[in-house]
């Protein structure tokens, strides 16, 4: 691989967003790189896998030189599924790997909730930087209204910071971006100045399939739905072919994601296929198969062969 020599005082590290589920920790992430990396969607545990994200600037920002590698992770849940075990793992794998942890809470919420209480116990052993962002600040009528929930938070973690944001429109991030640059070390860049992600193009299409399933079902559907990609080519002067599988647990739920006379996966694809389309930035020809895996997401083989783990 070739790098650029490395400016003056380049700074890189890695910032773990961690937090409870639904708190904003994808939102963020598609705002500090001002490109949608990750899957966001009203409902919470959306994100199953540690999501990495690349931030290189060459300084022209107002910072030193940097990179900051993210890594966003699932919501921090009490494991109710072995899937919840793996996501559980990635958590600590991003923590392992961060300089600094970025501890998102939901500023609209008046106390500690048992996910972030279950997050918090995540950082217990954390021995890097913590950083306390409270998300959500557009939806409080006043500033101040947060204060003593970031009481809570201090009484029971030691964070360097707290920093009030809103990863939806932005406000803050700029701010965030200092705290956490303030904290990373000076080194060389991990990865060349114009690479964004590690993941292939297969993660994130097979990412996009199952946001379109949260956005079109409801209940249980999406959190029983795991997808793959297991066909993938790329194809010179037609439309490149992508077909997945969208494995669900129960019958039942095949039979909801087909819909009558195909109608519902007809849609399904449709809304995928243009998300696909946005982000791969040429067309495609998406073909979706559904099967059912019984209990899929305690079965260690099948959450194996669907990238868990
Ligand atoms: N009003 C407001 N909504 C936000 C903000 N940040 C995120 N949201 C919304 O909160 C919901 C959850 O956002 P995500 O980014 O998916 O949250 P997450 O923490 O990654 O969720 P998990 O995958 O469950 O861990 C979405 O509907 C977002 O649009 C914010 O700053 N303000």
């Amino acid at each position: 691989m070739l790098f650029e020599p490395v400016p003056e005082g380049h700074k890189s590290g890695y910032a773990a967003l961690v937090g409870a589920p639904n708190v904003g920790k994808s939102t963020l992430l598609n705002r500090v790189l001002g490109t949608k990396l990750s899957i966001v969607t009203p409902r919470p545990s959306t994100t199953r896998n540690r999501v990495l994200g690349i931030l290189s600037s060459d300084g022209s920002d107002g910072n030193a030189p940097h990179q900051v590698v993210f890594l966003d992770t699932p919501g921090v849940v009490r494991p109710k599924y072995r899937l919840h075990d793996y996501m559980m793992r990635d958590v600590d794998r991003a923590l392992r790997d961060a300089d600094v942890a970025v501890f998102l809470a939901d500023a609209t919420q008046g106390h500690i909730s048992h996910d972030a209480e279950a997050a918090l116990q995540k950082l217990d052993g954390f021995s890097g930087h913590s950083i306390l962002a409270l998300n959500k600040v557009d939806l409080l009528p006043m500033r101040d209204d947060a204060l003593p929930l970031v009481d809570l938070y201090r009484q029971r973690h030691d964070f360097e910071e707290v920093v009030p944001i809103s990863a939806l429109n932005g406000k803050g991030t700029d701010n965030l971006l200092s705290l956490i640059l303030a904290r990373i070390p000076e080194g060389p860049p991990y990865y060349p100045a114009d690479q964004i992600s590690e993941h292939p193009e297969r993660f994130f299409v097979s990412e996009i399939v199952r946001e379109a399933v949260f956005n079109l079902f409801r209940d249980e559907v999406p959190y029983s739905t795991s997808v793959v990609v297991v066909q993938f080519d790329e194809r010179e002067r037609e439309k490149d072919y992508i077909a997945c599988d969208i494995v669900v647990e129960r019958d039942s739920q095949k039979g909801i994601l087909i819909g009558k006379g195909g109608q519902a996966l007809k849609r399904l694809g449709q809304a995928a296929r243009r998300e696909i389309e946005d982000f791969l930035g040429r067309p495609v020809y998406l073909q979706l198969h559904v099967k059912t895996r019984s209990d899929w997401r305690n079965r260690e083989g099948h959450l194996r062969e669907y990238g868990y783990g």
